[in-house]
């Protein structure tokens, strides 16, 4: 039997599991099944809490998609990781350093039961895709069947691409999403991220997920969709994101700092399965 927590960050939920006391090796197969929602428990994303690989570190933080691939970086799983092995007893710091495949990541308790994650620094024309960006827009244009589709790049140590809509909740998210997400720009594939500018320091963001298709919130998502737009010129350095499943506070001071996250995160209910 294998102890697993349910959790949820706006609404991206997690199965997380303490792969620190139980002795475990999932296989691909074995995430996919966890992750459906009609034979398994459900969620877009499955976290393990491992033993550290850096010395300042105190936790390794794996990501796996419901699809099974294995990813680098899940802002709203870092935020209940931050909550799990507080929970659990595994940790009673209030900064807690994770190695993800990526980058480092710093999780903090902030006030009102919210966790703040240093996401680390955004690469702004991540290395994935083999094309010119235009200097003036910093844009991508690409042409998908009858729509020539506009984006930034953004990598927050996953892949983002982020477009610009007028109304995020009429956006050809599936539409769109999904060609872009397998699109060959994009050799380890994309999380696609549909931004409405409400103001400067205010968007709109849906998110077609790499491995997950829409999800109610994206984490890194958002910290991607405002370093673009800050990269644009459109946004200040502290942003609201409205997601369908809630809000997320976004802070970027420029180029070469990392990217803030701050929201809630929050478990469900622990649960044992036998694989
Ligand atoms: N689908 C993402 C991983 C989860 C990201 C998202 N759930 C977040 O909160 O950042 C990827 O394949 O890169």
């Amino acid at each position: 039997m294998i102890n697993f927590t349910k959790m949820q960050g706006l609404g991206n939920d997690f199965v997380v599991i303490d792969a620190i006391n139980q002795q475990i090796q999932l296989t691909t197969a074995q995430i996919r099944f966890l992750a459906d929602r009609h034979f398994g428990v459900g969620c877009d994303q499955l976290l393990l809490v491992e033993r550290p690989i850096s010395d300042n570190a105190e936790f390794k933080y794996r990501i796996f998609n419901a699809d099974g691939s294995e990813v680098a970086q899940c802002g709203n799983g870092a935020r209940c990781f931050a909550r799990f092995v507080r929970d659990k007893g595994l940790s009673k710091k209030d900064e807690i350093i994770v190695d993800t495949d990526a980058r480092q990541l710093t999780l903090r308790f902030a006030a009102g039961d919210l966790v703040t994650v240093e996401m680390g620094v955004p690469a702004l024309e991540p290395k994935q895709i083999p094309l010119n960006v235009s200097e003036q827009s910093k844009l991508y244009k690409v042409k998908l069947a009858e729509t020539e589709v506009e984006f930034a790049a953004v990598s927050m140590g996953n892949p983002h691409a982020v477009i610009r809509v007028d109304d995020v909740a009429n956006a050809p998210v599936l539409s769109i999403g999904a060609r872009l997400e397998c699109h060959e720009l994009f050799p380890e594939r994309a999380n696609i991220g549909f931004m409405q500018i409400v103001n400067r320091r205010q968007i709109k963001l849906r998110v077609y997920e790499r491995g997950a298709a829409e999800t109610l919130a994206c984490g890194s998502g958002a910290c991607a969709a405002v370093v673009a737009g800050i990269e644009q010129g459109l946004l200040d350095q502290d942003v609201q994101v409205q997601l369908p499943g809630g809000e997320l506070i976004i802070s970027w001071i420029g180029s070469g700092h990392p990217v803030l996250m701050t929201g809630a995160a929050t478990t469900v209910f622990e649960g044992q399965i036998k694989l």
